[in-house]
């Protein structure tokens, strides 16, 4: 009987197994996860042909166990990994025999500073209590980085000082340009509570009470990934009475982190030093402080690091067969084939190493763990019968579907032309407070599209991208409201 193996309980490692069992019903399917709780992916809908909405639901492992005979789930870290011998042990010594290995180990997040245990970064549900727990009784904190987790934050924490520290001059540039940020940043804050320079503010949204332990967080061991909508229902709430207070510190980083003492020194050392002497100048004395690259120096309770996530190699590290990524992740060829025989990867672990179709790029994002993961099992059950398999349609087209500030955001191909050097034109749309349409066109035809807000135009710019139209004729009128775009091409 075929043996396959798969590493971690999140998105890309279930989404494998299940597809394996979906398969194969007579094969043996053992699941390994150092997480004490699984990832399932419920009411999956796909609309459009890339676009896909699903729930995320985290469940014991036990799941997967009662749901499906011939997949065996096991608490356990994995180890050592012996590819000659297929064979791969756990921390507890125990050895499971492969014939093929799906590795889904995940990522954990990039922290900027890992001495101080006030630098946190936000995975998983234990990270997430952590966090919370923290600002329960904090003041101030700073949160780094511009990408997803910090401009979810930046929306939900309520009752708390914030220092928003990103390295560009617009918010949110991993997901925006300058426009869309532009269009967003008076989500920000309640028309009158407008503070001068690029000091904004918001009320209080929502409190929730919730029960909380900490876990081994200080050994960094993440578990898996959370999933949609995770801050919603949360409380995320510092120690103030008054509304959230929001200053962004724009083209700069962090320089570097100091204990309360480190930071006496530094004064005493650097006494002429007016800029830090403004930003620390409240008689509060801080957990840490943070000396940024522009010169400016906050004490604050504690420091988000969300500064982008690490794939989890540590199995595979020594080995000089498996081929590591720029990005850090393990490199797959089309079939999500490691460079070594009979093992796979999927999802954030993974560096997709094919060379891309024009209108997709990998990002680490749980549509793409899931559909990696899923692939990953049809390549694996292929080979077992030596079949050929063509890649599949999800990699034609980059799409995600997600929420920031409560707008719908849609962004689909090469949303910020991201593959196009300086050739290319936009086409915008902007009604504020309601929808911001963005269009990529490079020679005529529609490359990339961000949409913000309800519009229903998201099919529509999947075929025009997807059967790549030439769509000169129309120019600007393309985007025109009064124009019904949809009738013309669905
Ligand atoms: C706060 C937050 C919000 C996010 N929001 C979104 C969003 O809105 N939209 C979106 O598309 N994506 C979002 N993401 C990203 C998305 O969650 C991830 O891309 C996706 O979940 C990755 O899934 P994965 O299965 O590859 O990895 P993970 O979910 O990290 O799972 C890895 C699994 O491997 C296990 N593991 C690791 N090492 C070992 C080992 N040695 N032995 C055994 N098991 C091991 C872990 O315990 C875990 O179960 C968010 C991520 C975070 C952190
Ligand atoms: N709704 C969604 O789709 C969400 C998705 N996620 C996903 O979860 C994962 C983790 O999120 P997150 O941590 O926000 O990662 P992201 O990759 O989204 O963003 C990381 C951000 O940190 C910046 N950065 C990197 N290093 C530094 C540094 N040393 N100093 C200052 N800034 C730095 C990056 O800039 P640069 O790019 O210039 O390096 C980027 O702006 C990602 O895979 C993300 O896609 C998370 C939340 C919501």
């Amino acid at each position: 009987m075929v043996k396959f193996l798969v590493i971690g309980g999140g998105i890309a490692g279930v989404t494998c197994a299940e597809q394996l069992s979906a398969l194969r019903s007579d094969c043996q399917i053992s699941l390994i996860s150092s997480s004490p709780l699984i990832k399932a992916v419920t009411n999956f809908q796909q609309y459009a042909r890339s676009l896909e909405k699903f729930t995320v639901e985290e469940r014991p492992l036990s799941t997967l166990n009662n749901q499906y005979s011939n997949i065996a789930v096991f608490h356990k870290t994995a180890k050592n990994l012996d590819s000659s011998k297929h064979t791969l042990t756990t921390e507890d010594g125990e050895i499971f025999q492969y014939d093929k290995l799906c590795i889904c180990s995940g990522a954990s997040p990039k922290i900027i500073d890992s001495k101080s245990d006030r630098v946190i970064g936000i995975r998983d549900t234990e990270s997430v209590t952590h966090f919370q727990n923290l600002l329960a009784n904090s003041k101030r904190v700073m949160i780094v980085g511009n990408g997803g987790i910090a401009t979810e934050l930046v929306h939900e924490i309520t009752n708390c000082r914030i220092i928003w520290t990103i390295k560009d001059d617009s918010i949110s540039s991993t997901f925006f340009d300058v426009g869309a940020g532009q269009f967003l940043l008076p989500k920000l804050f309640t028309p009158g509570d407008e503070e001068p320079d690029n000091t904004l503010s918001k009320r209080m949204k929502f409190t929730l009470d919730d029960d909380t332990s900490d876990s081994d967080l200080a050994k960094n061991n993440f578990g898996s990934a959370l999933g949609p909508d995770w801050s919603r229902n949360l409380k995320i709430s510092g120690g103030l009475s008054e509304s959230q207070v929001l200053q962004v510190e724009y083209n700069c980083e962090v320089a570097s982190i100091l204990s309360y003492s480190e930071y006496r020194n530094l004064l005493s050392l650097d006494s002429n030093n007016t800029d830090e002497k403004v930003s620390s100048s409240s008689s509060n004395v801080w957990p840490i402080y943070v000396k940024l690259t522009n010169g400016k120096l906050y004490g604050c309770d504690f420091v988000i690091s969300a500064t982008g996530v690490t794939p989890n190699i540590d199995l595979v590290k020594n080995d000089p067969t498996f081929q590591i990524g720029k990005d850090g992740g393990i490199v797959v060829d089309d079939h999500m084939k490691t460079r070594v025989a009979n093992i796979y990867a999927a999802g954030d672990v993974c560096c997709a190493g094919w060379d891309h179709a024009p209108h997709w790029f990998q990002m680490r994002l749980w549509t793409q763990a899931r559909q990696m993961g899923s692939y990953a099992a049809k390549c694996m059950v292929a080979d077992t019968e030596n079949d050929s398999i063509s890649m599949d349609f999800c990699f034609e087209l980059f799409a995600h579907v997600t929420k920031f500030f409560d707008y719908k955001v849609v962004l689909l191909g090469q949303y910020n032309a991201q593959k196009l050097g300086k050739d290319y034109e936009i086409l915008l749309r902007c009604t504020k407070d309601m929808e911001f349409i963005k269009v990529i066109l490079h020679k005529g035809r529609m490359y990339g599209a961000i949409i913000i807000g309800e519009t229903d135009l998201e099919e529509t710019f999947e075929n025009l991208i997807l059967n790549q139209m030439d769509l000169s004729r129309f120019g600007e009128s393309l985007l025109d409201p009064s124009i019904d775009i949809e009738d013309y091409f669905d």
